[in-house]
């Protein structure tokens, strides 16, 4: 496939925030340097790449749910570096690169592909034998595979690892169980610090999602602040925290627990037990008795993804002495290695059922291991996303934007409208960390990004409704801007460029949704030759013309000279 760094035409053409600058694409080789990128938005007011970018994905995910098209793999994979395990998936991208050239996999020459897939999943911490029996899966596979006509011997073994890692994590995505009469209990056990206490209140908040209500019992009673730490956490996601403070003994409050959730009828009980710095007699004699006093439908030991192959010899540890269900992986936000997730299930055979990524309480999902499998290979989480995506934006919202941007009347509160849909998504990192291709963003990048959101947003809110609708006006009266410019407490220059960006958006946004309306992730060709268009005038009557003429070198003259990243100054 054509290599062509789409980091710099996204970032000349999007005016590409943040996250453009370190990521490549496509990943051939001799990158874009920083400096001869431009990047308005970083150390600007002009944030619009995770806005277009997002609706370019937003779109072009319902386009694409709609018309089931799973094109997507196929044309990333391989061939776009994720965000999320960097080192490994370039490690396995150095294993495909190696094969370049080749007719049909051979045992000679996967020798070295396989040598670089060892090598990256040891760096990213995938316990030895289990990288052995990897290893050995795709050889033999990769060897028996032939030559399939118009399949690339590369792409065949993409194919292959991507199978076999699904396969490694558990292949299916593993439910949670609830009981058939009465309250299901789960009993969530893990070392200190692994974000036992945060998990249960986000249990909580995503079973309550599902329409169960929910009770967590405080059962650490070494640690009062954790009482204190779920009571604050079930107030914050609405549900009731049953408490009964550190002088009766967990197993005790367990069964108290328990016996006020039926009282209540509720339908899931979770109940948070100690931590201790490491594994000790009298924590898992303690486990044991609860587990006994409550008969639990789930067992779930909560750890912490950073620990890498640690997180799997844990969960055999548990699973011998007290007997789980399952695991829960925090912290996966955090982890750059994916050792963990990849170790869990194929060392102590029990599932990871939920994942944590992030702080918040919405941060918790299901374990997908086919979507942690593009993740891995660089083809980012779009189902994650699309679902995402789903929760904040409802389909009538994203028909109307489109119809919106095919006849550029996108105005000021569909951009406030959408930038909020981002927040709403989750961290500007989260967001792009779901979006094939989207690089790494330095956390200052993120940071300053979404400081410059709130810029944003100050300003559009000092405009008047009519002004939202119509940027024309702001774009023909610099008395107007002046206005806002004195009612949000920013100057006027930074108005300028906010009008103005919305009018190059107005312009790009059209061009990229009309490649797009085909229902597959454009390849770069097209998207190239769409952005390529960007700057040709759109036909119309001699008056639009002379308009559109008026306000492009408005919109020039406000252009502002490249700043922060990417930039000479
Ligand atoms: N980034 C990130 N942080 C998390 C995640 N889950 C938990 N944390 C953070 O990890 C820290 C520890 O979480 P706790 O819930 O207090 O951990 P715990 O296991 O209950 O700790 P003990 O009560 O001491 O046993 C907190 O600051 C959480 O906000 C996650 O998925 N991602």
């Amino acid at each position: 496939m054509e290599a062509v760094h789409l980091s710099a035409v996204a970032s000349r053409h999007f005016s590409t925030p943040s996250f453009s600058h370190n990521r490549t694409l496509y990943s051939s080789s001799s990158s874009v340097k920083p400096n001869t990128l431009c990047s308005p938005w970083i150390g600007s007011t002009t944030p619009t790449t995770s806005f277009s970018t997002r609706n370019l994905f937003t779109n072009e995910i319902w386009s694409w749910v709609n018309s089931k098209s799973v094109t997507v793999r196929r044309d990333m994979r391989g061939v776009v570096r994720a965000e999320m395990f960097g080192q490994l998936t370039s490690g396995l991208e150095a294993a495909w690169s190696k094969l370049k050239g080749e007719e049909v996999l051979t045992k000679e020459n996967i020798v070295e592909p396989m040598r670089d897939i060892r090598r990256a999943l040891l760096e990213a911490d995938v316990s030895l034998p289990v990288v052995r029996r990897f290893v050995q899966a795709v050889t033999d596979q990769a060897v028996g595979v032939g030559l399939i006509r118009g399949v690339r011997p590369d792409q065949q073994l993409v194919k292959i690892v991507h199978d076999e890692l699904v396969k490694l994590m558990g292949g299916e995505v593993c439910e949670l169980v609830f009981s058939k009469s009465g309250p299901t209990v789960i009993l969530l056990a893990g070392l200190q610090g692994v974000g036992k206490t945060t998990v249960c209140a986000k249990l909580a908040n995503y079973l309550k999602k599902q329409g169960k209500s929910c009770m967590l019992v405080a059962g650490d009673v070494y640690r009062p602040a954790a009482i204190d730490q779920l009571s604050i956490l079930g107030k914050q996601v609405d549900v009731p925290v049953y408490t009964a403070g550190t002088d009766v003994k967990p197993s005790e409050i367990a069964k108290q627990g328990l016996a006020d959730a039926k009282k209540k009828k509720i339908d899931v009980v979770i109940v948070d037990t100690a931590g201790r710095l490491q594994i000790d007699k009298t924590m898992m004699d303690e486990l044991k008795e609860v587990k006994q006093a409550l008969n639990p439908t789930e067992v779930l030991l909560v750890v912490d993804a950073m620990t890498g192959q640690e997180a799997a010899a844990l969960v055999t540890t548990f699973n011998l002495e007290i007997g789980i269900t399952g695991a829960i992986l925090t912290k996966l936000d955090g982890d750059s290695r994916g050792g963990a997730a990849l170790s869990v299930k194929e060392v102590s055979g029990k599932p990871i059922k939920l994942v944590g990524r992030g702080e918040r309480m919405e941060d918790l999902e299901p374990f997908y291991p086919d979507r942690m499998a593009g993740r891995i290979l660089g083809m980012g989480d779009v189902l994650s996303f699309v679902e995402k995506a789903q929760e904040v934006m409802q389909q009538e919202d994203a028909e109307e934007l489109q119809k919106k941007i095919m006849s550029a009347k996108f105005d000021f509160n569909d951009f406030l409208k959408q930038t909020r849909a981002v927040a709403k998504m989750g961290s500007v990192s989260r967001v792009i960390g779901m979006i094939p291709g989207m690089g790494k963003a330095t956390p200052a990048q993120i940071r300053e990004a979404e400081k410059n959101l709130k810029v944003m947003e100050a300003m559009i809110e000092a405009m008047t409704p009519e002004e939202r609708e119509k940027p024309e006006l702001l774009a023909e009266s610099p008395v107007r801007r002046k206005r806002v410019a004195q009612g949000s407490g920013k100057t006027e220059q930074q108005v300028s460029q906010l009008v103005a960006q919305l009018f190059q958006m107005r312009v790009r946004m059209k061009n990229l949704m009309g490649v797009m309306q085909g229902g597959s992730i454009p390849t770069l060709s097209n998207l190239e030759e769409a952005l390529k268009t960007e700057e040709k005038v759109p036909p119309g009557t001699a008056r639009r013309k002379k308009r559109s003429e008026s306000r492009k070198q408005f919109v020039e003259s406000a252009r502002p000279a490249p700043r922060g990243f990417g930039s000479k100054n």
